[in-house]
């Protein structure tokens, strides 16, 4: 959410921003229903304060025993109690009307934003690793984790339907395997690892900037206000709502973990064979709540992109990164850098992770603050990006480590959390 005083003094810009991010949201009529909720408030103030100098007026009158005068400011007092009683609903509904419209305005994107359309206007803007040049039949990771044992299809989607699955083996080995080395490596760094809930009331999503939007992603949980988490994202920025931290306490540095839902709504035949696109996976999330200063919030958006680049270089995969183009970061994001892994069978990069920074958009939404050194109470900056999201990235693993004999090598860095395990072998 923006501050409303920045709406109205930076019109143009906002809309613009709006144009550029596809969000058709109608600025234009938001500022004239403020203008409406400001003069309406304005009219129930006037009216406030008049009924203060009645009652001063009242008892003046009954101090000089002048019930005339009295009675007459008594009978003024009633109209203006009943023009107020009147216009406080109307306020309220228009507050509210006015405030679902603010949750609908989306972030400024920075200038280093490219400007574009969809994905394919991403622009690549690193590459690393080679890529690996198969001198036998590569597999792609599903015939690969078939023939390893290593997944189950069939029998999920017969317990959970469509894009479920279950992970075998040295599947289901790697995938903790993974967690564990990326909360290592990240609390070696000093963040601080944490294993939040998976069902997050309303407002978190509201504050993350799921809700309104993106509420169709989202399961819910009937007859309660619980919805399932799409990402740890959620329950960490709901975590601190309505706080007001400590100059010294910031930065907070998270490094959390939760299994992850979705719903993939309008993703329909897309990305249909193995586990790139599930409605379960599990996923370890960098998160950083930081001061109010552009340039802090930079650094700390380089240092997490940089902290997912250390661990896919250590499990030895070929990698790019792309600057997100307006069309493609939704509402919430200044910048985006998504990190896509080499997927050998397509033949392309795809993405594994997706690091992002918001300045106060979330923390508006959240109300979550901070008092500067000099006291002042400001809404902080927050930013996250995937440590590690799986399966998916099982897939470039699997995929790129496959060998000639069918087995798939397992990288060095990993095998400390496999038992020393160095190879998946076919039984
Ligand atoms: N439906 C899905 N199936 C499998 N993996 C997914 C799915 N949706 C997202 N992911 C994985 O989770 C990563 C992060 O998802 S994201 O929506 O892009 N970004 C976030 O959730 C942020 N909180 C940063 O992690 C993706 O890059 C991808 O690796």
């Amino acid at each position: 959410m923006l501050d409303l005083t920045f709406i109205r003094t930076n019109t143009d810009a906002v809309k613009e921003a709006a144009r550029l991010k596809n969000n058709p949201i109608d600025i234009n009529a938001l500022l004239e229903l403020d203008r409406r909720v400001v003069s309406l408030q304005q009219e129930v103030e006037e009216a406030r304060a008049q009924q203060n100098a009645l009652s001063k007026k009242i008892q003046q009158a009954a101090k000089e025993k002048n019930v005339e005068l009295r009675n007459q400011y008594i009978a003024q007092g009633k109209q203006l109690s009943e023009a107020i009683k009147e216009k406080e609903p109307l306020l309220a509904q228009l507050q509210e009307e006015r405030y679902q419209q603010l949750l609908l305005v989306p972030n400024i994107p920075d200038p280093s934003t490219p400007v574009g359309k969809d994905e394919d206007d991403n622009v690549p803007i690193k590459y690393w690793g080679e890529k690996p040049n198969f001198a036998f039949p590569a597999l792609d990771h599903y015939d690969l984790m078939q023939k390893l044992e290593m997944v189950d299809i069939e029998r999920a989607v017969k317990v959970a339907g469509s894009r479920s699955y279950s992970l075998k083996g040295a599947a289901a080995r790697l995938e903790l395997a993974l967690m564990n080395f990326a909360f290592d490596r990240l609390s070696r760094k000093g963040y601080t690892p944490i294993i939040v809930p998976s069902m997050a009331r309303d407002f978190a999503f509201v504050g993350n900037g799921q809700f309104p939007k993106g509420r169709d992603q989202v399961y819910e949980i009937e007859g309660q206000d619980l919805f399932l988490v799409g990402t740890a994202e959620v329950s960490i920025t709901g975590m601190y709502k309505d706080e007001i931290l400590k100059a010294e306490e910031l930065p907070l540095t998270y490094v959390g973990y939760s299994p992850c839902f979705r719903q993939e709504a309008g993703t329909y035949g897309k990305d249909t064979r193995g586990v790139f696109r599930i409605h379960q996976f599990n996923k370890v999330e960098q998160y950083i709540i930081c001061e109010a200063d552009h340039a802090v919030s930079v650094q700390w958006f380089e240092e997490l992109e940089r902290n997912a680049e250390e661990l896919i270089q250590a499990l030895e995969l070929p990698y790019r990164i792309v600057n997100v183009c307006t069309g493609d970061m939704g509402d919430g994001k200044v910048g985006m850098h998504d990190i896509e892994c080499w997927v050998p069978s397509e033949n392309r990069y795809r993405e594994t992770h997706s690091c992002s920074y918001f300045h106060d958009w979330q923390a508006r939404r959240a109300n979550i603050r901070y008092r500067d050194a000099e006291g002042k109470v400001r809404f902080v900056h927050t930013l996250n990006n995937t440590a590690i999201a799986s399966p998916r990235i099982l897939i470039p693993l699997i995929e790129n480590h496959q060998q000639p004999d069918g087995s798939v090598r397992i990288p060095e860095a990993l095998r400390p959390y496999m038992g020393g395990q160095d190879y998946i072998r076919p039984r």
